[in-house]
């Protein structure tokens, strides 16, 4: 089984973060571990409160896994803090891992800060630098950039300008843009453009955690980049289509939607949501 390895926060209501990563990792078959660098008390609705980890036991995690499990991949989410984001860029660094995705967190759904905004700077030049592949909202992506997006153009020389900062590959989501929900693959040459119709839904809580779990476990699994993200995104919008209705603010997206249809259609014959 292929190991995928999560460095993020924990959203306790379970719909993004760490629980949405191994969530998504289970999904695809890969076998999910976790190093928590904050403990996020969040909902649908809010963030209320957030305790981070302290940097050694954030590397003593990370030692942890790499001095015993051989890691096929790793994403990486929220960072809260700039010593933090120099914790786990070090340790990557000592380790080497092939494929590591970065999701540079900043804000949850609900608008409420995730990283301290003046790690931006930690996060340029420790963190990008690191990435096989970064995947900036539009929000991230024009904060990163120091530029604005308002059409795909600017998606584009927003992922050119990100891809300058050391990356090796640039996927700006448009989950926050009018229109379809389309996502801007740049490696550097060519860009490759990940389409697909938006939903009318509110919940939306862990979107972007997902996708980047799913393309980290399909870089596990061997895939190229481009057919990882293909993937990734038809199981994210899958997941959006038939995200839940639970709690009173953005709902998570349903990470096993496929796998319950398959498994009870097998066992009974019968479907249900
Ligand atoms: N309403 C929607 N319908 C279809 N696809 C969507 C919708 N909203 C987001 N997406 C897609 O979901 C993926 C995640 O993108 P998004 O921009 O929402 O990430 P995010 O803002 O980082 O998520 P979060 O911070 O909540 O985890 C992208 O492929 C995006 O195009
Ligand atoms: C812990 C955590 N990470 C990421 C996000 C972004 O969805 C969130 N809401 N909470």
């Amino acid at each position: 089984m292929k190991k995928v390895l999560s460095i993020a926060g924990s959203d306790c209501s379970g719909g993004a973060g760490i629980q949405a990563d191994l969530k998504t990792f289970s999904a695809h078959g890969v076998f999910g571990m976790s190093v928590i660098v904050s403990v996020v008390a969040e909902n649908t609705s809010r963030v209320i409160d957030l305790q981070d980890i302290r940097p050694d036991i954030i590397e003593k995690q990370i030692d942890a896994v790499f001095e015993d499990i051989e890691v096929d991949a790793v994403k990486i989410g929220m960072l809260p803090q700039p010593e933090c984001m120099e914790a786990v860029a070090e340790k990557l660094k000592q380790y080497a891992p092939a494929n590591i995705v970065i999701d540079p967190v900043m804000y949850a759904k609900n608008g409420c800060p995730l990283m301290n905004p003046d790690a931006i700077d930690t996060l340029i030049k420790t963190v990008i630098p690191i990435a096989d592949l970064l995947t900036p909202n539009i929000p991230e992506a024009e904060k990163i950039s120091s530029m604005e997006i308002r059409n795909v153009e600017d998606m584009k020389k927003s992922a050119m300008a990100i891809h300058e900062m050391g990356c090796k590959n640039v996927l700006v989501k448009g989950g926050h843009a009018a229109g379809s929900a389309l996502d801007i693959l740049f490696d550097g040459n060519e860009f490759y453009a990940f389409d697909a119709q938006r939903i009318e839904t509110k919940n939306t809580h862990g979107t972007g955690c997902t996708y980047s779990s799913a393309i980290a476990s399909n870089l596990a699994l061997e895939f190229g980049l481009q057919e990882a993200v293909r993937q990734a995104k038809e199981y994210v919008t899958i997941a959006i289509q038939h995200s839940l209705s639970i709690g009173k603010g953005h709902g998570p997206t349903h990470h096993f939607y496929e796998l319950y249809q398959n498994g009870l259609k097998k066992e009974t014959g019968i479907t249900r949501q």
